[in-house]
């Protein structure tokens, strides 16, 4: 493989499509790619009641520990495995067990404050924003927060007008202004098989990134 891999930064609104975009963009690269979900960065928050956990802020940027995202990043950057946490979004809390995630050809750090940070930018190589109509987002969120996150209706409607409306206007749509691509309507077809070349070209040219890199073997 080679070091370091190439990073894909992937932000966007809660229900825009993140997800299913790094899955499509990937799905034809195997073992290759390492995904970086920044909700496992989520501070750990044990020492709170499961209530007082249910009434945090979760779209404001400090709920996140940026510090340890920003330090397993640069080491999986430096080819070496990392543990990374693993987030229970049922339990508002980290599962006991972390996840020993290898260095890969590329990787993908997708969440809605993916291109929030001035270090994890600096770290990326390509930065994406999917951008979603907010109705169809809170659609979504009510379906798969009731569905698979174990959340009441009413309780998805208070938190997304209490927190997640407001931050996504103060933090997260800002935050376009740093990407080098905006995905219109997440999952469209155009955008998925243009970066799914992209990142097939990232797996399958290693002499080629180097070549690309200042910093790469070859300029040295
Ligand atoms: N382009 C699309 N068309 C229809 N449904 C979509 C599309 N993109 C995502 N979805 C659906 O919307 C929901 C949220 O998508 P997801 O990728 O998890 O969003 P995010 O990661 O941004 O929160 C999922 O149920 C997913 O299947
Ligand atoms: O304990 C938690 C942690 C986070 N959330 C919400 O999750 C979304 C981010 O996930 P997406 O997959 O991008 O939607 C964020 O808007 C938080 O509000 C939560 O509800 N509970």
């Amino acid at each position: 493989m080679t070091i370091p891999s190439f990073v894909i930064g992937i932000a966007g609104g809660t229900g825009a499509g993140k997800t299913t975009v790094a899955r499509l963009i990937t799905e034809n690269v195997g073992e290759a790619v390492t995904r970086i979900p920044i909700d496992n960065y989520y501070e750990d928050l044990s020492h709170l009641e499961l209530e007082e956990r249910a009434s945090i802020n979760y779209d404001h940027p400090s709920a996140f520990e940026w510090d340890l995202l920003r330090d397993q990043l640069s080491t999986l950057l430096e080819g070496q495995s990392i543990e990374m946490p693993v987030y229970d979004f049922e339990i508002h809390n980290r599962k006991e067990d972390p996840k020993t995630v290898e260095p890969t050809d590329v990787v993908i750090v997708e969440g809605i404050l993916a291109l929030y940070d001035e270090d994890i930018n600096e770290m990326l190589d390509l930065r994406l924003y999917v951008e979603t109509d907010a109705d169809v987002r809170i659609l979504r969120r009510i379906q798969r927060d009731v569905i698979e996150r174990g959340r009441d209706l009413e309780g998805v409607i208070d938190q997304y007008l209490s927190t997640v409306k407001p931050m996504h206007e103060q933090f997260i749509e800002p935050s376009k202004k740093h990407a080098d691509l905006i995905i219109p309507e997440g999952a469209n077809s155009v955008a998925v098989n243009l970066l799914e070349e992209k990142v097939q070209a990232e797996v399958g040219s290693d002499a080629m990134r180097d070549w690309e890199r200042p910093s790469g073997p070859s300029a040295e």
